[in-house]
Order: structure tokens, then C-alpha cells, then sequence
């Protein structure tokens, strides 16, 4: 049976009124209106008296609006019929207004969900050593310490494990030293499996995502999805300590600094603590990140939307790519992580292009924008890892080997044969 937009619309705004469906956490925090300002330390107005404690899980020392995402469930398969458009065009309306949007997770995607978090919590509670042991040099997967990551010229307290293509030694394009490109350096199949299986199922969502997108932005079928054959998909297994139990590297109270992600889609999820704050489109701001860099942005104005934690969620938000595919019809958003006053873990997933893949402007929405001849994916990547990660060990031995030059030869602009 068809569904028009409003039942599109519904589902969405279901999800938003029915506080049974947002077990974990207290319903009244979803009863405020965006345009209500709340924070840990502000008196609750007359609306929350009812509240036992202030609104949210808002880190302290942040004041920000708390956030009102709109949730969508994904069907089974995208075949194109007239609920499908529809859904698609409200997914579309939701990044332009509101920047981010939740799915709900599946009852298999929420055990492989919680089977990868964990495996998260087993991984962090291992020695510095073991942990500071998984690094590759050809690769940027690996363990990142707290501190490690800079983010506008600052100190990320993140602790992080990164999920790259995960490559053997002996892969051509490992031998042939192309930048970025090696091993993912587990630290064990305890990790490994419900990491890599976890991925997977998001893969397959934002496989989904894509082909929704396709129909709500009225392009022809494959012009977001072909990018992704052999797509460079990767991982941010995260964990921030509690905001008085840092290493002093950083900024007081600041996990990540505000920053947008590189390729299509960011598939995110937090558990209970909360610290991640989004910055939906404003009219009067442009960005482009493959340009100029967008990190440190905004970071401390008031304009920050609080994402607060729901239970079986997803969250979703655009990134570079997208907005340049779509001249900033869907624009990267902006984001940053507050230390919370209890360690908190996430994972952030990036569903992207190929790594050889040159991206071009989509039909209708190709305005002449910046750089005309398209954007290189690969090289994107290398420049934002290279950025954050300038002292790493693979950013030394790419310049030792030379390695970036490579990615203007052609073997690193065409798609590779998979075998
Ligand atoms: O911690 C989060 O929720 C988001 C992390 C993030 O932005 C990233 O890893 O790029
Ligand atoms: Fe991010």
C-alpha cells in the first residue's frame, strides 16, 4: 500500500511525541521545544518542575538548545515506490532543517550494536601498552591515545580506535605504497568480529540512506550509490573520560573540537552519557571543508544544538562530499563532543566514496561549485588525516616515502578491479 508524505512525516514525529519508545531516558527531556535554551546548571522552568533533576545529560559548563531529532525506521529494501520518494524527501528535510536525524536501530542491528560496545569498553580497559601497540605505519587505523588527536590546532581527550579498509601486506596497493592504505591493527578477534560485523550493518543502512536520498533529492538512481562500490568506509570506535579525570593535554571540558567528517553520510551512536552537540544549517553560514578548514568553526557560540542520548538509535548527519554533490543543499554538519561528569563511550561510522573516486557536483544541483573539476576523495582524506594526525607515524612515512604524490597518478583515480 502506498503511504503519502504525511505518514512519511508521521512516522517521524511518532517517535518524537511517544515517550514510550524513548525508554532509557526521562520523557520530559523530549517534551521541550528547540527554541528552549536548557543546560546542566540553568534552574528548570516552570515546565520541568516536575523534573527530578535539571533537563538532560547535558555536559556541564554547556549551554545549549536540546535538540528534537527526527526518527525514521528504514525499510527492509528501497525498491522505489511512491513511499519510498516520500520518505526520502522527508529525510532530505530533515538534514536541511534540523541537520541530523535518528534511525531506529533493528532488534539485530541494537545485539550487534551492543556486542560491539562491548567489545569497545574490553579494548579501553586494556593496558596502555597493549592498547598504544595497535598502530600500523602504512594505515591510520589504529589506537589514538587520548591527547594524540589535534582538531583546530587543540587536543582532542578522545581515546580512540579507528576501523580503515583493512588490507593485507601483500594487497597491490599496500605494495605499491598508496597513502593511507594498509592493515587494521586489531588487538584481538574478541574485538575484531563484533567491530568488523558492526560495520557491516551499518554499511547495509547506509546503503539504504543513499538510495532514500537518491529518490528525495530527485537524482538518477546510482549517482550517490555507485560511489560507495568498494567504498571507503571506516570507524571511530570512541571513548572520552570524565571531564575531571583527563591527562591535561587538552581543553578543559572539550572532547572533540567542532569539526564536520569527510565523506557522505555519519552514522553515529552514543550510549547514555551524552556530550555530542550538533550545529543545524543557518542561511547566512557557508563552509567547505575540502576548501578551507572547518574545524574550530562556531565553536563557541550559542548557536549549538544538544544531542541528547536515546536508546536504540542511530544518528545520521551529511558530510563533505554530500554538500558539495549537492552545493550545500545538504551541507556537512558542524559537531563537537563536551566531556561529560562520567566517562562516556560512542562509535562514529563513515559511510563513503571510493578512495580513488573523484566527485562531481549531482544533476540539478551543479552550480559551478568549487573546485570545478570535482573533488578527489582520496586526497580529502589524507589532508584531513594528515591535519589531525601530523606526529603519527604514517604521516612520517608517507612524507619519507613520498607517498602523496601518488594521488594524482591515475592508478589512484580510477576504480579498482575487485577480486
Ligand atoms: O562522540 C561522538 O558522538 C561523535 C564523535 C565524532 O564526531 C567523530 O569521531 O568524528
Ligand atoms: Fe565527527
Amino acid at each position: 500500500m502506498a503511504r503519502g508524505m504525511a505518514t512519511a512525516e508521521a512516522i517521524a514525529t511518532n517517535y518524537n511525541r511517544n515517550p514510550s519508545s524513548l525508554s532509557a531516558f526521562p520523557a520530559e527531556i523530549f517534551s521541550n521545544r528547540r527554541d528552549h535554551k536548557a543546560s546542566v546548571d540553568s534552574a528548570p522552568s516552570k515546565n520541568h518542575s516536575a523534573l527530578k533533576r535539571p533537563v538532560g545529560t547535558m555536559p556541564p559548563g554547556y549551554n545549549a538548545t536540546v535538540g528534537q531529532l527526527k526518527t525514521f525506521v528504514l525499510p527492509g529494501t528501497v525498491t522505489g515506490e511512491s513511499r519510498d520518494i516520500e520518505l526520502g524527501k522527508a529525510i532530505v528535510r530533515a538534514f536541511q532543517t534540523d541537520g541530523i536525524l535518528q534511525i531506529t536501530m533493528t532488534p539485530e542491528q541494537w545485539k550487534i550494536y551492543s556486542e560491539a560496545e562491548m567489545a569497545s569498553k574490553r579494548f579501553f580497559n586494556k593496558s596502555h601498552i597493549q592498547k598504544a601497540a595497535c598502530v600500523d605505519s602504512q594505515s591510520y587505523a589504529g589506537y589514538i591515545a587520548s591527547g594524540e588527536e589535534i582538531t583546530d590546532g587543540i587536543a582532542d581527550y578522545s581515546e580512540i580506535f579507528t576501523v580503515t579498509k583493512d588490507l593485507a601486506l601483500d594487497d597491490v596497493r599496500v605494495l605499491d605504497k598508496w597513502p593511507c592504505h594498509g592493515p587494521t591493527p586489531w588487538p584481538d578477534v574478541e574485538f575484531r568480529n563484533p567491530i568488523k560485523e558492526y560495520m557491516t550493518y551499518l554499511g547495509k543502512s547506509g546503503e539504504k540512506l543513499l538510495d532514500l536520498l537518491e529518490l528525495g533529492l530527485n537524482v538518477p538512481k546510482g549517482s550517490l550509490s555507485n560511489l560507495t562500490e568498494d567504498g571507503w568506509h571506516h570507524l571511530r570506535v570512541l571513548r572520552f573520560p570524565a571531564t575531571d579525570k583527563t591527562n591535561g593535554k587538552g581543553e578543559e571540558g572539550r572532547g572533540i573540537g567542532s569539526h564536520t567528517d569527510y565523506g557522505l553520510l555519519v552514522i553515529a551512536a552514543q550510549d547514555e552519557v551524552g556530550g555530542l552537540f550538533i550545529r543545524p544549517p543557518y542561511r547566512d553560514e557557508s563552509y567547505a571543508n575540502w576548501k578551507d578548514s572547518a574545524a574550530g568553526k562556531f565553536e563557541h557560540d550559542d548557536k549549538w544544538v544538544y544531542v541528547p542520548p536515546q536508546e536504540g538509535v542511530f544518528t545520521v548527519f551529511p558530510g563533505d562530499m554530500m554538500q558539495y554533490m549537492t552545493n550545500s543543499a545538504l551541507p556537512s554538519t558542524p559537531h563537537k563532543v563536551g566531556l561529560n561528569t562520567g566517562e562516556r563511550f560512542a562509535f562514529a561510522y563513515f559511510h563513503e566514496p571510493s578512495f580513488q573516486s573523484t566527485i562531481k557536483p549531482l544533476p540539478g544541483y551543479d552550480a559551478g561549485q568549487e573546485p570545478v573539476e570535482g573533488v578527489h576523495y582520496g586526497t580529502h582524506f589524507t589532508n584531513m588525516f594528515l591535519r589531525n594526525y601530523p606526529d603519527r607515524i604514517t604521516s612520517e612515512r608517507m612524507a619519507e616515502e613520498n607517498r602523496y604524490d601518488l594521488l594524482k597518478t591515475r592508478a589512484l583515480r580510477e576504480p579498482v578491479a575487485i577480486v
